[in-house]
């Protein structure tokens, strides 16, 4: 388990994980969904001790990372998978790992196989593709049987199978009991493998929600009016549920399209839209970060 508790980081002028506090859970997977510069990669080298905190503390199975006597039985991480030494092979790569980790050697035969490169585990590393890379540092991330597992946008980039190689892969380490948390920019992608969504922008917590419980949150009607909160009041009365949606629209839920009607009817407020709207995770997360976006105008970074 991984408790987040008020943690911050600041880089010069830019708070890149801004009082984040959220637990994530063995025996299922964890999205850390975002969009570009949201600080995921802030917050899973924060959990790994890899940078230090301004404020607030994040513990592994209840003690700081650093403070794990063998850290490779404790978390497995994937963070950037070319940082392997391209003259290395596969498995002189692994062996140095596991000899300077304390892990059997015996093990390295089993990751590789596990990670499907043991016919090319004599291939230096340097002529590997990104697909192979990942898988590497996969097998890495497992040569001490972590419990808790931190992958860092594992897919981006990925053909099909590798993508579905990865993500089976978390469903398996998840089943069995271990923590998986896995970043991503994209709810397309968080939608096939997470079952509890952690959402940041700029930092901040967004939502932390069971996969279920995001899409349910979204259905609704959106409705637009002259006079919104006169309507919302009204609607409360009939027994619905009215949020902000975009640009000052209603997501009205509880009630059906005719009783909005009706409603507007009885106060005398005027409609310009009334849409019923299936729930999309993606409109949930479109919506949630609409406001945060961050753009780095010429700083590289695409918007993926
Ligand atoms: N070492 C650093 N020095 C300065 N600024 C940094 C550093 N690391 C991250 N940042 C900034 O902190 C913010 C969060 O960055 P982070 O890489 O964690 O975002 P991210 O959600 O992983 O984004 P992406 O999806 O693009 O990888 C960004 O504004 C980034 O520019």
């Amino acid at each position: 388990m991984i408790v987040i508790d008020g943690l911050t980081k600041r880089y010069g002028d830019t708070t890149a994980v801004d009082g984040l506090t959220f637990t994530v859970r063995p025996g299922r997977v964890t999205g850390l969904l975002g969009p570009t510069g949201a600080g995921k990669s802030a917050t899973m080298r924060l959990i790994l001790g890899l940078d230090r905190a301004d404020a607030g503390t994040v513990t592994v199975n209840g003690r700081p990372y650093a403070d794990a006597p063998r850290p490779m039985r404790e978390v497995g991480a994937l963070l950037d998978a070319r940082a392997v030494h391209p003259r290395r092979t596969a498995r002189d790569h692994l062996r140095w790992l596991a000899r300077s980790n304390g892990v059997p050697a015996a093990r390295v035969d089993e990751v590789l196989w596990t990670a499907g490169l043991a016919s090319v585990a004599r291939r230096r590393a340097g002529t590997f593709s990104l697909g192979m890379c990942r898988r590497l540092g996969v097998a890495a991330a497992l040569l001490g049987d972590p419990g808790v597992l931190l992958l860092d946008e594992p897919v981006n980039g990925l053909d099909a199978e590798g993508a579905k190689w990865i993500r089976e892969l978390m469903r398996d380490l998840a089943a069995q009991g271990r923590t998986v948390l896995v970043s991503s920019r994209l709810m397309s992608e968080m939608a096939q493998t997470a079952d509890h969504l952690v959402v940041i922008a700029r930092g901040r917590l967004i939502a932390d929600a069971g996969m279920d419980e995001f899409a349910e949150g979204e259905a609704g009607i959106v409705v637009r009016a002259d006079l919104p909160a006169l309507l919302a009041d009204r609607l409360r009365t009939v027994g619905g549920t009215c949020r902000p949606g975009p640009d000052g629209a209603l997501i009205v839920t509880g009630v059906e399209p005719r009783e909005i009607g009706e409603a507007a009817l009885t106060t005398g407020v005027v409609l310009s839209e009334l849409t019923p709207r299936r729930a999309s995770l993606e409109q949930a997360y479109l919506d949630l970060t609409r406001d945060t976006l961050e753009f780095h105008a010429g700083s590289g970074k695409d918007a993926g």
